[in-house]
């Protein structure tokens, strides 16, 4: 399954937790870009682009969705303004789209220096209303994260893909 949503919507820090309470497999896509490219995401905007680094996410989109093992992918924020992605997530897994504001996700991000399209707040603004109708697009469930701590997002994330027969039930 995967995680979409803009920036500081919590994918990667709710896949971690929640891979962590159901102990199954997570990957974040830009750690793996990054070890892929040996640089940071920072580092690849600056060498070639945003277009340069939409190309490298969809080839590992696919290899991630093409994967044999379930595992909880945590995608970055920008994966949907590539249309080939939708086709990606139509036909390999369930999306959770995990809702933020821009001005949420501001308070939550300490250091914006390392996400290159989070340099400031009206233009994050704008391109978060832009990208709404594309989240919503692809998404198979959607957890509002307003004012909710990262355990209370991956508890009732975990609850969803329960019902939905992703995960195993787990004692609690
Ligand atoms: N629900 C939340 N409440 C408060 N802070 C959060 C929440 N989710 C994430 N954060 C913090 O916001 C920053 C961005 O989170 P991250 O998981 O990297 O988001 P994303 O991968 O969606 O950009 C991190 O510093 C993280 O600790
Ligand atoms: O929204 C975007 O376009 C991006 C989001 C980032 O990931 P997070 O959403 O995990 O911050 C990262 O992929 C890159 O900086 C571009
Ligand atoms: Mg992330």
């Amino acid at each position: 399954m995967f995680f979409v949503g803009f920036m500081g919507a919590g994918k990667t820090s709710v896949a971690r937790r929640l891979a962590r309470t159901c102990k199954v497999a997570s990957v974040d896509m830009d750690t793996y870009i990054e070890r892929r490219e040996g640089k940071k995401v920072k580092e690849i905007f600056a060498a070639v682009g945003e277009e340069g680094f939409r190309a490298v996410e969809t080839e590992v989109l696919r290899e991630l969705g093409a994967a044999a093992d379930p595992m909880l992918v945590s995608c970055g924020g920008g994966v949907v303004v590539t249309p080939a992605n939708h086709e990606v997530f139509r036909e390999c897994g369930f999306v959770v789209y995990l809702e933020v504001t821009a001005d949420e996700a501001a308070g939550r991000i300490s250091d914006t220096s390392t996400r290159p399209l989070f340099q400031n707040l009206e233009a994050a603004r704008a391109r978060c209303a832009e990208r709404l109708p594309l989240y919503a697009a692809v998404a198979d469930a959607t957890v509002n994260t307003a004012g909710k701590s990262v355990p209370a997002i991956a508890r009732e994330v975990q609850r969803i893909l329960e019902k939905e027969g992703i995960l195993c039930p787990q004692r609690r």
